[in-house]
């Protein structure tokens, strides 16, 4: 905005048929917008020709600022600084990664060495430094985990997400569905095919990651994804954009047979279709073994004919894939198989449900009537569907962990933001000595969850898949029910803080108010929070036993 503004120049413009106003030295005419301002025109109207920016931040966030600001911004007052002009000189090298990736198969492992953690320094503050509103590697503490490249994919992600997605989130999820562009641009970018938990597939696409080379990519680079993209704030646009992806396309991948994997596989990471996981049902949710929906073999061995419904799935409205837990056989987890089922066979019919919450995720009622499907369609082998799901779980709940956690870190960080301007009783929020104790209980169970999610990361970079599925198992569940209760309790308490501003929808408590109706997915699908906490206990005794636990 090269245009300049002297203050009597915008002083003159102080009446309603010329109404200009200043934010933050920036001079925004706001003569038409005025009616349909949503705190009305009057408050505009009384700082006519001023300096409003003490009134502005009182009443909105940044993300009104980006959403208006191309329309309605005009100029800049003289006095502000000009903005920096670009370097000429190019900019100044890398630091070198001091953790290498190992070349194992099955997961990507960093291996710190002796002379990488010798050399190992923090990396450059990144973000607005509120103390536990962003992971301690962001503010310039010590990590073995993290590098240069996760340094460059966080800068890359977060101003997507603060440029194309933040201002939009409310509107979107308001309208129950993101922009078809938005999902596109994820397979653009080569995020879609990073989020796998595996190694970045050069192989099934020519979509490459802007700031890390696909031999670099790691699960750490997969978390921080999930990570910055959750920062929205939004349970709805995140299963939108890797809901249904994150849990469907991994069991293709890893199972399915080589030449639907090369048919199907490409177009899905490319963002051109869909796919999603259709397990639970109407009768069975984290009892997956008790699911009714039946794929009998035709009379030429040569289809399945598949009928049933499924419940709850996310994405299922906009998907073209479903990978679809049947029952092949007899009763129990020995009788269940995987099918990828495409919606272009035919009787596969998709009603978007009503949900408290994540509403822009596109939770579907599905029925399959007399649905056809290939014998080749099937994903592992028959009545061995089980090992499948099974074995996709730590993945998914893995995502549940870290979306949880960051929006934990959101409600803490838009508390703690608002706490410093918000004034009660003659003296700000964050005075209170009530109000901290509530941004304390929120940081402490944050950050100790996190380190611990950093670990799980870890070790299931060092191990197998078959290792991590066995070993991991049971901490993983652990971890989750302490994510989503960690999130319940943000949620709640940023709710507490926020008062009424996080009663009404939209508005400066829209996060707080969002995030508090997506608790629930969080904490009953992927596993219950009750099943995850007595799973936890079962399976770690049964790892240690035979490991040679002593009672
Ligand atoms: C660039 C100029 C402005 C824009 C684009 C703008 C935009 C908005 C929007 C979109 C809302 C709806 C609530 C939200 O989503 O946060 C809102 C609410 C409001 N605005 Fe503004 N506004 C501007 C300037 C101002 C100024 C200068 C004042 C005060 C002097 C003001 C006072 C208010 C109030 C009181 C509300 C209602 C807040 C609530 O519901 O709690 N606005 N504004």
């Amino acid at each position: 905005m090269s245009q300049r503004f002297s203050t009597a120049d915008v002083a003159s413009h102080n009446k309603t048929d010329s109404l200009w106003v200043v934010v933050n030295e920036d001079v925004y005419d706001l003569t038409k917008f005025q009616d349909e301002h949503p705190g009305g025109k009057k408050i505009l109207q009384r700082v006519a020709g001023k300096d409003a920016s003490k009134q502005f931040w009182k009443y909105h966030n940044e993300s009104i600022l980006k959403k208006y600001q191309k329309k309605l911004q005009v100029g800049s007052l003289d006095s502000k600084a000009a903005p920096p002009t670009p370097p000429t000189t190019p900019p100044a090298e890398k630091k070198p990664d001091v953790v290498k990736p190992s070349a194992e198969s099955g997961a990507v492992a960093p291996m710190p060495t002796a002379a990488a953690e010798e050399e190992a320094e923090a990396l450059d503050p990144f973000g607005d430094l509120v103390p536990y509103a962003d992971p301690s590697w962001y503010q310039s503490y010590h990590s073995p985990f993290f590098n240069q490249s996760h340094a460059d994919l966080r800068a890359e992600v977060r101003q997507w997400v603060e440029d194309d997605i933040m201002p939009n989130v409310t509107e979107w999820e308001e309208g129950r569905k993101v922009p078809d562009s938005i999902y596109k641009a994820m397979g653009e970018k080569g995020y879609l095919a990073g989020l796998m938990g595996v190694h970045y597939p050069t192989n099934l696409t020519e979509q490459r990651v802007k700031s890390v080379a696909p031999e670099k990519w790691d699960l750490f680079h997969e978390m921080l994804l999930t990570d910055e993209i959750s920062r929205a704030g939004s349970g709805g646009l995140v299963w939108n954009l890797i809901g249904g992806f994150g849990i469907g396309c991994p069991p293709l991948v890893k199972f399915g047979k080589k030449d639907v994997v090369k048919r199907v596989v490409p177009e899905i990471l490319n963002g051109n279709k869909r796919i999603c996981l259709a397990i639970t049902e109407p009768d069975a949710g984290s009892d997956v073994a008790n699911l009714t929906c039946e794929a009998k073999l035709s009379e030429d061995g040569k289809h399945y004919i598949v009928n049933g419904e499924k419940k709850w799935i996310t994405n299922g409205i906009w998907c073209d894939y479903f990978t679809t837990a049947v029952r092949t056989g007899g009763e129990g987890m020995n009788g269940v198989s995987v099918l990828l089922i495409e919606r272009s066979f035919g009787g596969v019919s998709t009603r978007k449900m009503d949900c408290q919450g994540v509403w822009s995720s596109g939770t579907t009622y599905i029925t399959f009537e007399d649905v056809k499907v290939p014998v080749e369609n099937l994903i592992g082998k028959e009545n061995q569907g089980f090992k499948v799901i099974m074995t996709n779980f730590n993945h998914e709940r893995i995502g549940i962990i870290i979306q949880c956690l960051r929006f934990s870190r959101v409600c803490y960080e838009e508390s703690i933001k608002y706490a410093h301007k918000r004034r009660t009783f003659g003296k700000k929020l964050i005075d209170h000595p009530v109000i901290r104790l509530k941004l304390a209980h929120m940081a402490r169970q944050i950050e100790a969850s996190y380190n611990w999610l950093e670990n799980l990361i870890y070790q299931c970079q060092k191990m197998g898949e078959m290792e991590a599925m066995l070993k991991l198992g049971g901490a993983i569940a652990s971890l989750k029910a302490q994510s989503t209760t960690t999130f319940e309790f943000c949620a709640r308490e940023a709710s507490q803080i926020f008062g009424g501003l996080s009663y009404s929808r939209g508005g400066q408590g829209a996060k707080v108010e969002r995030l508090y109706r997506d608790v629930r997915a969080y904490a009953i699908p992927g596993g219950s929070e009750e099943i995850m906490l007595d799973l936890s206990i079962r399976q770690a005794l049964r790892v240690h036993k035979a490991l040679g636990m002593k009672l």
